[in-house]
């Protein structure tokens, strides 16, 4: 069996009567890019943030890269790298010397910065000051700061926000080969296509509760209703209709149509992740 490098159990926490995140068990195994989806307020940072060492949990417990989150929370942050919405970046700076700075502040050897820029693909733009740089080579600046001290898990809060689409596609190629470097990788999104891209394993979190935690390619089969575009002739003009597959009344009239010879194409639509995440978490993310 793959090595675990994160493990909840039960994980809860509350903030005075509210109960952010509701006894909450997944696991995550070494390499693997596990995405976290839900609705604004629906207890992703608040799991981010014990998973961490930020905040405590108020009940249950975890374990990042084998360090218990709470007892060990030392040990835990120099395995861990977590790149969140401060940027904390210095704009005047050049991206190396941001690193280099980082690397004195975490005490890392200067040399690994050469490193970390070659696995963002940023060593061409490492000497221009940060303030030319885009959204997404922000982004990847920030990550290189992340991976200085070779963490082995990565937590990466919305790491798509605010980029465009070309930028964003840059940006999961980097996430997936950290991953195939071995990196495990857990990330909060709101782009269903994103998950579905970039992520091995989804969990929905809807009011602190997993409701979901698969596989897209599992979670659209299982969740996903299948059906079928018909583009039918009716009185001379061209009519496209929306079959479901697993409805037997409208199969049914689907044979009708044919056996009329009204049929003129059908094209199977594959359910999409988003489908899912209504399906299961009731509306659409924003
Ligand atoms: N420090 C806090 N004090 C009080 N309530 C909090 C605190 N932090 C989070 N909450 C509440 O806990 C719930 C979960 O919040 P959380 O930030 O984890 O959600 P989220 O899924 O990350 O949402 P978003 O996508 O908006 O970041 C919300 O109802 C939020 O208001």
């Amino acid at each position: 069996m793959s090595e675990l490098m994160i493990e909840a159990f039960e994980l809860s926490r509350t903030f005075g009567a509210k109960e952010a995140v509701k006894g909450i068990n997944f696991s995550v195994r070494r390499g693997e890019i596990f995405g976290f989806l839900g609705h604004n307020g629906a207890g992703k940072t608040t799991t981010i943030r014990m998973l961490t060492g930020q905040i405590d949990p108020t009940g249950g417990r975890a374990q990042v890269a084998g360090y218990d989150v709470v007892r060990q929370n030392r040990e835990l942050k120099q395995h861990i790298g977590v790149v969140f919405e401060d940027p904390n970046l210095y704009e005047r700076l050049s991206a190396r010397r941001n690193l280099e700075f980082a690397c004195w502040l975490y005490d890392v050897p200067v040399s690994r910065v050469d490193e970390v820029l070659e696995l963002v693909k940023l060593r061409d733009r490492a000497k221009e000051p940060l303030r030319t740089f885009s959204n997404g080579m922000r982004q990847r600046v920030m990550i290189a700061r992340a991976l200085l001290h070779r963490p082995e898990v990565l937590f990466l809060d919305e790491p798509s926000r605010g980029l465009d689409p070309i930028t964003a596609r840059d940006l999961r190629r980097t996430i997936a080969r950290l991953s195939q470097e071995g990196m495990t990788i857990l990330l909060t999104t709101h782009m269903m296509e994103e998950a579905d891209q970039l992520c091995h394993r989804v969990a929905f979190i809807a009011n602190g509760q997993l409701v979901a935690n698969d596989t897209p390619r599992n979670l659209k089969l299982q969740h996903g209703e299948r059906t079928m575009t018909v583009t039918l002739s009716e009185a001379g003009s061209l009519v496209e209709k929306l079959i479901h597959m697993d409805q037997p009344a409208e199969q049914a009239v689907l044979m009708q149509w044919m056996a009329e010879g009204k049929v003129l194409a059908v094209h199977s639509n594959e359910a999409t992740l988003e489908d899912v995440f209504v399906k299961i978490a009731g509306t659409r993310l924003a």
